[in-house]
């Protein structure tokens, strides 16, 4: 399950303290510094953060990687360059270094105009340039300073002299937060790398300690199925956040998306916190907890990046690719598209044919995606030619996140905590749907059936809330998504003709079958959700299918075939509200 700690000394903490460390400059104590509330204007809401770290111009590693990282992760990006790298995806060719004038001229350029309340340390490459970014931020503190002790790129180059390693040693203890690599983590600490958690783990626990400085042990490198990465706090206390290990190559650039991503939710976190002193007597202080939010935040959107990355095709292959950093954002822009569904526009098929309803293959536009055989096959013509057209939108369900996760068991527990939460409310307004269709049944055997599938509908969803979600925080009220579909199939039983309202009500069942049917065939005894995925796939549910795709096919029969049009759409409108259904949680929570 999600969010459970690997070591034994890991829980995640509950006690909120001030972030580990002061930045450069500012009182050890840990009280919160003047400069902090200061620096915040009331009306910041986008935390505007700086990466001071070198370059890759091949985009995905260095400063590249980092102003894309920080505005995906919700901040305004600026940069000040230590080091001009000549790098790609298959290694370092050259770094040259300004001068040291320099850089203090590019870091009072952004001082002198703007309130920076986050930092980014990424490559600092020698001894001399940490001296000076040290004393300028001793003297210009910043509320969160992040250090990626970068010293090795994942291609094998130095990035940082090795006679530089005692400077940078010195410099952890004026930073809030690093984010050391396995082989970086000995480095600091005088050690041999780590081989297990519970080593990191124990060189983080005695740095942090030794420290004051937050340090987060990342999991890339280390083997194992979780690749996550885990907050060790100065007192000892530490969070973890799970992810799994994909296998990708496209990991040139994790570690400074992931600490430039971290620097930014943390100013994200500390904006909120000014926000609510503004109107209390609060001050605002970033807490443990904060620090595992943004982790949170920060693991997860980057497991998503690296999971795109080989989409990008960006490098020859030989070498590491860069990270897809814009991976979430285009999803959930296509997401939130507010066009009409296709097959609510389409009025004639390709070959230029009216969908008129007068035959099957007049119904609806053809799928470009073919959908492949149903496990419950439909009862004739008519539903033959739904369950076809029906074939992109199948396979969309079957590729989502969550679907994958679920199948794999690596689905977080807050993910499928709202799902589940939203399912309960889904099926309170399902059953109401399926008694109005029961009422209006021209059969005897059809009213039966709606009834009893209105019966099974609110029993579950005591079940439901007896089980699972009883001991759960809810969040009391449907989503939008939910909603949307509720309203749609009611909406379609009461005020529709009898078939569409029938047609609209059948992808829940037979959706729910066939994707049951692929969960459950991923099932083991020790599958996270092995309980909730040996509900599925049950004869008495696929015998419920098969008859209710027996009364939509006698339906469409029936029908005139301008209702026949009516009632495809409606299908194809609930596959696609079932899609929307599942993704949904990822759209909600990350
Ligand atoms: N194969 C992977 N699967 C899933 N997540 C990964 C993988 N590799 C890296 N990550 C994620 O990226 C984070 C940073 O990666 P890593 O631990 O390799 O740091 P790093 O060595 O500093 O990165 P870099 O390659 O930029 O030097 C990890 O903590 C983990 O969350
Ligand atoms: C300028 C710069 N900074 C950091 C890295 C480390 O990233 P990676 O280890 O993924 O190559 C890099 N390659 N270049």
């Amino acid at each position: 399950m999600a969010e459970q700690p690997t070591a034994p000394s890991c829980a995640p903490t509950s006690n909120p303290s001030t972030l580990s460390n002061p930045a450069p400059g500012a009182s050890a104590s840990g009280t919160p510094r003047a400069p902090q509330t200061a620096q915040v204007p009331q009306a910041a809401r986008v935390p505007r953060v700086l990466s001071i770290a070198g370059t890759d111009p091949s985009g995905g590693a260095g400063i590249q990687a980092d102003l894309k990282s920080i505005a995906a992760s919700g901040g305004y990006g600026m940069c000040v360059t230590t080091s001009l790298v000549a790098q790609n995806t298959c290694g370092v060719r050259e770094v040259f270094t300004p001068p040291l004038e320099f850089l203090t001229a590019q870091l009072a350029a952004v001082f002198d105009d703007v309130t920076v309340d986050a930092v980014k340390i990424g490559m600092l490459g020698d001894a001399d340039t940490i001296r000076t970014v040290r004393t300028w931020l001793s003297e210009h503190p910043v509320p969160v300073v992040v250090l990626d002790p970068v010293m090795i790129a994942s291609s094998g180059d130095r990035l940082l002299q090795a006679e530089a390693e005692q400077a940078l040693r010195d410099l952890v203890p004026l930073v809030n937060v690093i984010t050391p690599n396995i082989p970086e983590l000995a480095v600091l600490c005088e050690k041999e790398p780590a081989q297990t958690f519970d080593e990191a783990h124990e060189q983080a626990a005695n740095l942090a300690a030794a420290t004051g400085t937050t340090v987060i042990v990342k999991g890339g490198h280390l083997c194992g199925q979780d690749a996550g990465n885990t907050a060790v706090f100065p007192d000892g206390t530490c969070a973890h956040v799970r992810t799994p290990r994909l296998d990708s190559r496209n990991t040139h650039g994790t570690g400074c998306s992931l600490s430039s991503s971290l620097a930014t939710r943390l100013g994200v976190e500390l904006l909120q916190h000014a926000e609510v002193a503004e109107h209390t007597a609060e001050q605002s202080v970033l807490t443990s907890e904060d620090t595992h939010r943004a982790l949170q935040w920060s693991t997860r959107w980057l497991h998503e990046s690296i999971a795109a990355g080989a989409g990008l095709q960006v490098g020859s292959g030989e070498g590491h690719g860069p990270v897809d950093h814009a991976a979430r954002a285009r999803r959930l822009e296509a997401a939130a598209s507010a066009y009409p569904w296709h097959h609510l526009l389409a009025t004639t098929d390709s070959e230029g044919n009216t969908l008129d309803g007068t035959s099957p293959e007049r119904l609806l536009p053809v799928s470009p995606v073919p959908a492949g055989e149903a496990v419950v096959k439909p009862a004739g013509p008519w539903t033959a030619a739904l369950w076809a057209a029906g074939g992109e939108t199948w396979h969309q369900i079957l590729d989502l996140p969550f679907v994958r996760a679920l199948g794999d068991g690596t689905l977080d527990e807050d993910l499928f905590a709202f799902y589940l939460d939203q399912d309960a409310l889904y099926l309170r307004d399902y059953s109401r749907a399926l008694a109005t269709l029961s009422a209006r049944a021209d059969t005897a055997e059809a009213q039966v059936h709606w009834a009893a599938g209105a019966h099974e509908a609110i029993a579950a969803e005591s079940q439901l809330h007896e089980g699972w979600l009883a001991n759960r925080a809810r969040l009391g009220g449907p989503s939008p998504i939910t909603m949307g579909y509720t309203n749609f199939l009611r909406a379609s039983a009461a005020g529709d003709d009898y078939v569409v309202g029938a047609a609209a009500i059948l992808p829940c069942y037979w959706l729910y079958e066939e994707v049951g049917a692929v969960l459950s065939s991923q099932n083991h005894a020790d599958h996270p959700y092995a309980e909730w995925l040996s509900m599925y796939g049950g004869e008495e549910f696929a015998a419920d299918v098969a008859r209710s795709l027996a009364e939509v096919e006698r339906a469409f029969e029936a029908a005139s075939p301008a209702q026949r049009v009516r009632a495809a759409q409606a299908y194809l409108s609930a596959c696609v509200y079932e899609r929307e259904f599942f993704d949904q949680a990822h759209r909600a929570l990350r």
